[in-house]
């Protein structure tokens, strides 16, 4: 398997006030030439302390070692909500060797119009969109590991911000359109791999089945043991993506794909885990709410091929379909 070298991007400009517009501007434009070519980037200088995202790790480590019927605890129902164990995946789960755990923000959040602190057990805070693919509410492995995950998320936000700002600069977007884009709703999944034997590889085992991610950005922070993230490139060829410490791996979602009409490559990725050490890694990924509809912002809008706004399905019925 051979790896690929992705940009390595530093995002420094964007934390120093005294940063100049031209060094700004430098970082947009390696951003969004990232984005074009691979859709998909290494970020360094991200502004996360980095004590905070190596622990949020360590917290993966320790839940995955618990024994099983005390993960368990945490299925609350859901494909995608609370634990998931390899026959509970949420993507196919044949030849899948992956556990997870995932925390989501109630499910009125993901509904434009609705008040972000409505009581999410309110049948006004479901849209037909959003019936029950969430599930109910997250199960937290304990009060630290939550104030944990919130501090993370709360500097992820801030950072996916200015990832935001940084697009819609070099994309030459009008206010509307960034305020669309700014427009998301985040959620965390916590991945734990076990190696696979070679029995398992030689049967078509995959730690992670091949995908897109469905939203607009994914925030990844891995262990650094092995290449076990494969993105296929250009030609078709799968390529190992080696871990560098300390950065995040950004990849392009297909929303943002969409928002930006295919400029941005939404990358196909999947994970194979061939190594003596189980690895996590630990994915924010930055959703639109689930009653948006996916098409080109205005700046993209061709007017050719573009569907009319009935026959496009908002956002949320691709997790009812998947997931639901
Ligand atoms: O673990 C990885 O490297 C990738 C995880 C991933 O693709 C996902 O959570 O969507
Ligand atoms: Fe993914």
């Amino acid at each position: 398997m051979s790896t690929i070298s992705l940009p390595i991007i530093d995002f420094g400009a964007y934390l120093d006030p005294s940063s100049t517009s031209k060094q700004r501007s430098e970082v947009d434009h390696a951003i969004d030439d990232a984005f074009r070519r691979f859709g998909v980037l290494y970020l360094q200088n991200h502004g996360v302390p980095l004590d905070l995202y190596d622990k949020i790790r360590a917290l993966g480590h320790q839940f995955f070692g618990l024994p099983l019927e005390e993960k368990r605890k945490h299925l609350v129902g859901s494909q995608v909500r609370g634990y998931c164990f390899p026959d509970e995946t949420i993507i196919e789960t044949h030849g899948t060797y992956c556990e997870g755990i995932a925390f989501y923000p109630p499910v009125n959040h993901y509904s434009n119009g609705l008040a972000p602190d409505a009581d999410p057990d309110s049948p006004d805070a479901r849209l037909p969109t959003s019936p029950d693919a969430l599930g109910g509410q997250d199960s937290w492995p304990g009060d630290e590991f939550r104030a944990l995950v919130e501090e993370y998320l709360e500097h992820i936000a801030q950072l996916n911000k200015r990832m935001l700002a940084s697009i819609a600069a070099s994309l030459g977007l009008s206010a509307l359109s960034h305020a669309q884009l700014q427009d998301t709703v985040t959620h965390i999944t916590f991945n734990g791999y076990p190696p696979l034997s070679s029995a398992q590889i030689e049967n078509g085992g995959q730690s992670m089945p091949e995908h897109k991610d469905p939203g607009c950005l994914t925030y990844l922070n891995q262990d650094i043991v092995s290449a076990s993230l494969q993105i296929q490139d250009r030609d078709g060829q799968w390529c190992g993506v080696p871990p560098i410490p300390g950065t995040f791996i950004v990849n392009v979602g297909t929303v943002l794909s969409q928002w930006t009409g295919g400029q941005y490559v939404d990358i196909l990725h999947r994970v194979i885990h061939c190594h003596e050490k189980s690895r996590v890694s630990v994915a924010t990924l930055v959703d639109p709410p689930f009653d948006h509809i996916p098409k080109p912002l205005s700046e993209f809008a061709t007017g050719k091929n573009d569907l009319a706004k009935d026959e496009i399905p908002p956002f949320g019925s691709l997790y009812v379909e998947r997931y639901g």
